[in-house]
């Protein structure tokens, strides 16, 4: 069985002290009212990452992620955090490739593949973000366009190594904009990257990986995205800023 799984991506929200306040909020809810096996992942900007990471390492199904790591390992690379510095905190997820990424920093699928197998590297679950701009949605260019992604930045990697990331279908023109994909519109783009990786890899393989969906993913829509039998959770950006709106959408993934 794969992991279910619900990460909340904080982007560039808040301070340090509104940052704290919501994950000790949210850990304590998680404790007291889910008992589900879900993994919930706080992905949080860089400077909550160490004291974060403080709460989460006493919690089992709470866990830390980075909302972005560095391609190289050390050095002089001013303005990047690498790897070995996101596991010294107790992270254990990284997302990578995010589309706010991509289109600001101009991130290319051969750049994320690098960062992809440097995170592995160091033990970190990639979230690998993938997903269509409405232009190719409407030119019904989708499926090629996703599976292109993740052809390039992630089938290079071995099985072993493939079978730890973790995907999240993202369709651009749902995130943020309170326009969410349809959970039939989810569900058939999830059940095509499955099969992707079901013909690079294995179907034993592709059965193994969670693939979460992204974009407007809130309180009142989570349960029928996450009732797709190819959903395995989501990663919440608006939604994740509330510790009970987040609560909700955790308690849907079942
Ligand atoms: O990483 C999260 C996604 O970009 C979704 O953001 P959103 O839930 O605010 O639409």
């Amino acid at each position: 069985m794969r992991k279910k799984i619900v990460a909340g991506n904080w982007k560039m929200n808040g301070t340090y002290e509104d940052g704290l306040k919501l994950a000790s909020e949210v850990i304590h809810m998680v404790q007291d009212e889910v008992n589900s096996d879900v993994e919930v992942v706080l992905c949080t900007p860089f400077i909550h990452l160490s004291s974060v990471g403080k709460l989460t390492k006493e919690v089992p199904n709470v866990h830390l992620g980075a909302q972005n790591c560095s391609e190289y390992t050390s050095g002089a690379y001013t303005g990047e955090v690498s790897v070995q510095m996101l596991r010294s905190v107790h992270a254990e997820y990284v997302i990578i490739g995010h589309s706010e990424r991509r289109e600001y920093f101009n991130e290319t699928n051969q750049q994320l593949a690098k960062k992809v197998a440097m995170a592995l590297s160091a033990g970190l679950t990639p979230i690998f973000c993938c997903g269509e701009p409405l232009q190719v949605r409407e030119a019904e260019q989708q499926y090629p366009y996703v599976t292109q992604q993740i052809t390039e930045s992630l089938f290079d990697l071995s099985e072993d190594d493939m079978k730890k990331v973790v995907i999240a279908y993202e369709p651009i023109w749902a995130i943020g904009t309170g326009r969410t994909a349809s959970s039939q519109q989810a569900q058939e783009m999830h059940k095509v990257l499955r099969q992707h990786i079901a013909n690079r890899y294995s179907e034993a393989l592709a059965a193994e990986i969670s693939i979460l969906y992204g974009g407007s993913a809130k309180p009142d829509n989570a349960e029928e995205l996450f009732a797709c039998p190819d959903v395995d959770g989501g990663l919440i950006g608006g939604a994740s800023l509330k510790s009970r709106d987040f609560l909700q959408v955790v308690k849907a993934c079942k």
